[in-house]
């Protein structure tokens, strides 16, 4: 055991690194290694366990399939070597509880985001998932969706229609789109008003906890400003206390229309995959999960705070390229 403590600015960060003895293997095929220690993580100290895999023989040069493993309570934080491990592990995930939430309650309520998500959930559509998904069971929501038709380059549902639902069985019925032709306020009481329906018909369940609904699993995105859905830096809509869907008509980012589901209902989930990849984003993961945290400036991101169910971010290592604490990894 070598115990170390590290200066992190201001901050006393305590290292405990445990080395298992060298394996019997070539070194350069192998490097099992495990580590524990703690770090700063947000505005506490946190343990994490560190676990770097065994080198893979036929990608020598490649780090075995063992992503970095930072835990907060119900947070965890997963760092993978690259965005192509990260969409395998966000599939395995994502099929793991299609499982579990469909053996339990016989329906999977899913949530898509637009934006580079959907490009990250590409291994889902590939074997062995495609084929043993009881994609009959899906039911697919957005978290927020552009206010234009669906054939629209902009549409977050032709987006997840080009480069997923397309490729899978989900019944047409069970994919809850916009309605395009209406104005972005009546899309959003259009969409609050399906919700309800599918309340009342037991297909979406109301958290116990905050009358919400509560859906199985949030796949979101974050922009390299920090919004996540429609909710952007600022915005009064981030104070949406009582509606589950509401409209925005001034986005920063265009298009200005749109439709987002609101924050009472984000953080109803019972589960959520923020989905956080490449070098552009590496500032606002650095505010969202490193150790410089003020409470004036809180960034939508940091606004996610599950209730009752579990946040997993899936990062990967130019994401994490700020957090100071994989800096040694
Ligand atoms: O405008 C949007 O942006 C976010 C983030 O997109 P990304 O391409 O930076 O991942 C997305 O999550 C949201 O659904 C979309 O409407």
């Amino acid at each position: 055991m070598v115990s170390s403590a590290i200066s992190l600015g201001s901050t006393a960060l305590s290292v405990h690194l445990r080395r298992s003895p060298a394996p019997l293997l070539p070194p350069i095929l192998c490097t099992t290694f495990t580590s524990h220690r703690s770090i700063f993580f947000g505005r506490r100290f946190a343990p994490i366990s560190i676990t770097c895999g065994r080198i893979d023989p036929r990608r020598p040069f490649a780090m075995a399939f063992t992503p970095i493993k930072v835990s907060e309570g119900k947070k965890e934080v997963l760092v993978f070597e690259n965005e192509e491990e990260l969409s395998v592990s966000l599939a395995k995930f994502t099929a793991e509880l299609s499982e579990k939430f469909t053996n339990d309650r016989g329906a999977f309520t899913v949530v898509l985001s637009g934006g580079s998500l959907i490009k990250s959930l590409r291994k889902l559509v590939e074997s062995p998932y495609v084929d043993s998904v009881n994609w009959g069971k899906w039911h697919v929501f957005w978290a927020d969706e552009r206010v234009v038709p669906k054939d629209h380059p902009d549409s977050n549902y032709k987006l997840a229609y080009d480069g997923f639902l397309s490729k899978v069985p989900i019944p047409p019925g069970q994919v809850y789109a916009i309605n395009d032709s209406l104005s972005a306020e009546g899309a959003a009481d259009d969409y609050e008003t399906c919700l309800k329906h599918l309340v009342n018909t037991g297909v979406l369940k109301l958290s116990t906890a905050t009358e919400f609904p509560e859906f199985d699993l949030m796949l979101l995105g974050m922009g390299p400003d920090g919004h996540i859905a429609s909710l952007f830096p600022g915005h009064p809509l981030l104070n949406e206390k009582q509606r589950w869907v509401t409209h925005i008509t001034d986005s920063p980012k265009p298009p200005p229309e749109r439709i987002t589901l609101t924050f009472p209902v984000i953080n109803a989930s019972s589960n959520i995959a923020l989905v956080v990849a490449g070098a552009g984003k590496a500032s606002v993961v650095q505010k969202a999960l490193g150790p410089d945290q003020n409470s004036y400036d809180v960034l939508p991101v940091e606004m996610v705070s599950l209730k009752e169910g579990e946040l997993k971010w899936f990062t990967d290592k130019d994401a994490a390229s700020k957090l100071p604490n994989f800096a040694n990894l």
